[in-house]
């Protein structure tokens, strides 16, 4: 193998991240040569969580990217790891950079789903390059307690409501029976960080490009500055606007619009008990005032107190079909707080939150895979995702891992072969089953789309009449499709009469019943 890096550069390249507490290496990479180039490197330990990288016997890096050669800065993950861990992984980064070995799989995007499947790949063995640039997560999430136990992650939860709260109109409120946690977008980063440190995951800081497929039959990610990382497989979890790497189904339904505008604050006459998590609060809050703006997008409250005087409220509209403006969502929000009679004394934070719901499934023919947001995980009914992505994760990597190495024919693989990796890959995630729940979903978002604010309070009164797990189920994505028949029938014989002529017709008028219908009968 031509041996660039060693023949040219006499240059040490030292970067600590103290973020990740993590390593930063430096490197050249002459593109049209070689995508993975040899590094001529000593790894000084100085104590179980900082490490120094110097790169030696090199001459003059200014004229190397001058030629056109350009700059890699590739992140061994690093965290209070023991040195037998870490020579490990400096072997293991080593050998792909000098192109004897190959990464197995390419996880594009650094949020939640991106971090979930890229540790639970590499957990399984796997060689995983994470690229795309690490930044904060910015969205707060809500969760039911239980399903985030589930899955080991409590300890990110940063505040539990002991039980959740709908309110429907002024009369009796619903108490749901089911504790509910606000996640800590901070201890979750760096809980799934952990996770990918501790498996080995290594991390390119850098803006993908492109993927493209070499004539070997392997991926090429072009990432920004002209650097290339070659592997066997790629994943794009990079959120719903993922779109320039995947191509999606023709002639789905289209895609609606969760928004939601929040702010955490300090106030006054807060007349929520602090123990009790308000789900949706539907009540009027203007009374006759606004009955057009109602009519056109009705909105609830959802709201988080803290404490008696801390309080997280975020005006939501469930989903319409062209976004709500946010500036509509703030002025709601005032005028409710103001009716309520609360006084915002000071702003903590402002979130403005913009979830596409429904739309296309992915094309799966497509070789590269795609996770989360980017595959149409997100609940069409909902807009919750960050806990089928959490729970699929360890599924999806071991589907990966066992294809990759059924089909482990190291640096050989031929393009058909690649195909049909990708085509088991789909199938996983997304077989008839999971479809024909979706195609339920989907009928369920149109449903909800075409009520105004007295339909939206009926169909959720019979929703959280029918058995508590079934509603937990349809909410959790946990439902089969059978149980899901049966949850449709339930609500059926609940629902007053208008409501079930509605259903009905909604059925027999609305393509995505007929689509349902067709997706059910497919097998
Ligand atoms: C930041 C972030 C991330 C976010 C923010 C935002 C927010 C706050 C959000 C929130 C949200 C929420 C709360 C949500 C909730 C939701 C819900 C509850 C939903 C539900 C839904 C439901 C549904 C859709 C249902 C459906 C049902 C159906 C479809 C039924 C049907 C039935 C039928 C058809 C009948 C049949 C019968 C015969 C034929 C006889």
């Amino acid at each position: 193998m031509d041996c660039i890096g060693a023949r040219n550069f006499a240059t040490m390249a030292v970067f600590t991240c103290p973020r990740f507490n993590s390593l930063e290496r430096r490197r050249i990479i002459p593109r049209k040569k070689q995508p993975f180039w040899p590094i001529h490197m000593k790894v000084k330990c100085s104590g179980s969580d900082s490490c120094v990288v110097v790169k030696e016997d090199f001459a003059d890096e200014e004229d190397y990217i001058k030629a056109g050669g350009s700059e890699l800065v590739f992140v061994q993950m690093q965290q209070n790891k023991d040195m037998d861990l870490q020579s490990k992984l400096s072997d293991k980064l080593r050998q792909i950079s000098a192109g004897q070995t190959i990464l197995d799989l390419v996880v594009i995007g650094c949020g939640p789903a991106g971090l979930a499947l890229a540790a639970e790949s590499a957990k399984l063995g796997l060689n995983v390059g994470l690229a795309g640039p690490d930044l904060p997560f910015t969205n707060n999430y809500g969760v039911w307690e239980d399903e985030f136990k589930d899955l080991g992650l409590q300890a990110c939860i940063e505040h539990v409501w002991r039980d959740t709260i709908v309110y429907l109109d002024d009369s009796d409120p619903i108490l749901i029976g089911r504790a509910y946690g606000r996640v800590s977008r901070h201890l979750l980063h760096e809980e799934l960080l952990k996770r990918c440190v501790e498996a080995g995951v290594l991390h390119l800081n850098s803006k993908v490009d492109r993927i493209v497929e070499s004539t070997s039959g392997h991926s090429l990610v072009e990432c920004e500055g002209d650097i290339v990382i070659p592997c066997r497989f790629v994943t794009v979890a990079s959120g719903a606007a993922s779109g320039k790497f995947l191509q999606y189904e023709l002639g789905g339904p289209r895609v609606s619009v969760q928004t939601a505008y929040g702010v955490e604050v300090e106030v006054d006459n807060n007349p929520f008990d602090p123990s009790v998590m308000v789900f949706m609060d539907y009540r009027d809050y203007i009374r006759h005032d606004a009955q057009s703006l109602e009519a056109k997008y009705p909105t609830f409250l959802y709201a988080m107190p803290m404490t008696k005087t801390r309080v997280f409220f975020e005006e939501t509209c469930l989903a319409s079909k062209d976004a709500m403006p946010f500036d509509l969502l703030k002025k709601k929000l005032m005028l409710r707080l103001n009716t309520l009679g609360i006084k915002i004394k000071k702003i903590y934070e402002e979130e403005w939150s913009y979830i596409p719901v429904g739309g296309s499934l992915p094309n799966t023919e497509q070789k590269t895979l795609a996770f989360g947001a980017a595959a149409s995980m997100v609940h069409p009914a909902t807009g919750y995702s960050v806990v089928r992505s959490l729970s699929e994760a360890p599924k999806c990597a071991s589907v990966l891992a066992n294809i990759l190495r059924q089909n482990h024919v190291k640096d050989m693989l031929i393009s058909s072969s690649t195909t049909s990796i990708s085509t088991q890959a789909w199938n996983t995630l997304w077989p008839q089953e999971r479809k024909r729940q979706r195609s339920f979903f989907l009928f369920g978002l149109a449903l909800t789309l075409q009520l105004d604010i007295e339909g939206i309070r009926s169909f959720f009164r019979a929703f959280f009449l029918v058995p508590k797990w079934m509603w937990q189920g349809f909410l959790g994505s946990s439902l089969s499709s059978a149980d899901l028949m049966l949850f449709a029938f339930y609500m059926f014989i609940i629902a007053p009469n208008d409501m079930r002529k509605g259903l009905i017709r909604h059925l027999l008028s609305d393509p995505t019943g007929a689509t349902m219908i067709r997706t059910y009968l497919t097998f």
